[in-house]
């Protein structure tokens, strides 16, 4: 037997998840500090709930005994009025992607912002965040543009097939980052501000595996540009290789995975985690890892070949 407060049980709420890495990332991690720690997906599509039982999933993982939760799309949102405390940057955001339950109690944090953030600075160091145009403001979307306007940029320009969320989003942002200009554009005016812009955020899920394509004419590009995207099934976008073909500086998605996976691992253990060596394994689950770390004996055989994977994630 084991007790919440001697070992760790944690699940990954969402839509098409179960092919996600970050529960082995996790689980790894956890092994090489000789922590007990479980990491389930639990999958809306398959156990067939909508993404409004986000708040009674988390109310039977309390009963069960579960000490914490990552929430992905569609809940990053619907979650919010579940919580019984939020840290002030998540609130700021309006996504919670990690919920801790602490006595009882649900206390939710966004990592996709500061795991995008340490991503940014590992993946793009030394490039001017100036002026950006951001592709998507939705879950990640949100955490992503905030990340940029802490990071420093001027100029901010959110591009959305839904206008009114892009707008939403936009005012929203400016009224808290008042030194920065930040706007919702339409597609056909990105065009202008591509060409005037430091760098190019994905943050829709165009170019995932199930969704080819890129959000965006990549021969708008030019090599002077940083281009960041944050799908990570596939590392390899066709925007991303689009972008490195030209030479311009590229931050794909495995970087913010791993960072949010970082956050959210010491939020839970109170553990620091080893990132180095989380992004090492993160990259050999993809098929990347030519500097890949073993994984530990413990981890189930599925575990060790996550090589192109399907999922949503
Ligand atoms: N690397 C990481 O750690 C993370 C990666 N992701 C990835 O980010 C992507 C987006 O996820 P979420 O934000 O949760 O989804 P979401 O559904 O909340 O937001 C996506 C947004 O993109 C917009 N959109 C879709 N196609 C578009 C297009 N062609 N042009 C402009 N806007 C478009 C949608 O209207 C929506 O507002 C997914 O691929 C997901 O896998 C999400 C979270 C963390
Ligand atoms: O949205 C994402 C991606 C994720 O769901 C994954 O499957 O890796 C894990 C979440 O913590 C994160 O916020």
């Amino acid at each position: 037997m084991s007790t919440r407060n001697e070992s760790y049980l944690v699940g990954l709420i969402g839509d098409g998840i179960t092919q996600s890495l970050t529960p082995p990332m996790h689980e790894a991690e956890a092994d090489r500090h000789g922590l007990r720690y479980l990491y389930r997906p639990v999958d809306l599509g398959v156990i067939g709930r909508p993404g409004t039982s986000v708040g009674d999933l988390l109310r039977a993982g309390r009963d069960l005994g579960f000490n914490a939760f990552n929430i992905t799309h569609p809940c990053k949102q619907l979650v919010l009025e579940h919580l019984d405390e939020i840290d002030p940057r998540a609130e700021a955001i309006q996504a919670v992607n990690t919920v801790l339950i602490r006595e009882g109690k649900f206390i939710g944090y966004n990592t996709d912002c500061s795991g995008f953030t340490t991503g940014f600075g590992h993946g793009l160091p030394g490039v001017t965040v100036g002026s950006v145009v951001q592709f998507g403001s939705g879950g990640a979307g949100s955490a992503v543009a905030e990340a940029l306007l802490s990071l420093g940029a001027q100029r901010l320009c959110l591009v959305d097939v839904d206008v009114a969320r892009a707008a939403e989003r936009a005012s929203e942002l400016a009224a808290r980052y008042p030194d920065a200009v930040v706007e919702a554009v339409t597609a056909e005016r990105a065009t202008e501000h591509i060409a005037a812009a430091d760098g190019v955020v994905n943050a829709t899920p165009v170019g995932m595996h199930h969704h080819p394509g890129t959000p965006f004419d990549v021969g708008l590009l030019r090599p002077e540009h940083w281009v960041a995207d944050v799908i990570y099934l596939p590392l390899e976008t066709p925007l991303v290789r689009a972008a490195r073909a030209l030479g311009c500086s590229v931050l794909d998605g495995g970087h913010m995975a791993v960072g949010q996976a970082v956050d959210a691992f010491a939020l839970i253990t109170g553990v620091a985690p080893d990132s180095a060596r989380m992004r090492r394994h993160f990259l050999e689950l993809t098929g990347q890892g030519d500097d890949a770390v073993t994984v530990p004996a413990s981890a189930p055989e599925g575990e060790r070949n996550h090589e192109k994977q399907e999922g949503v994630l």
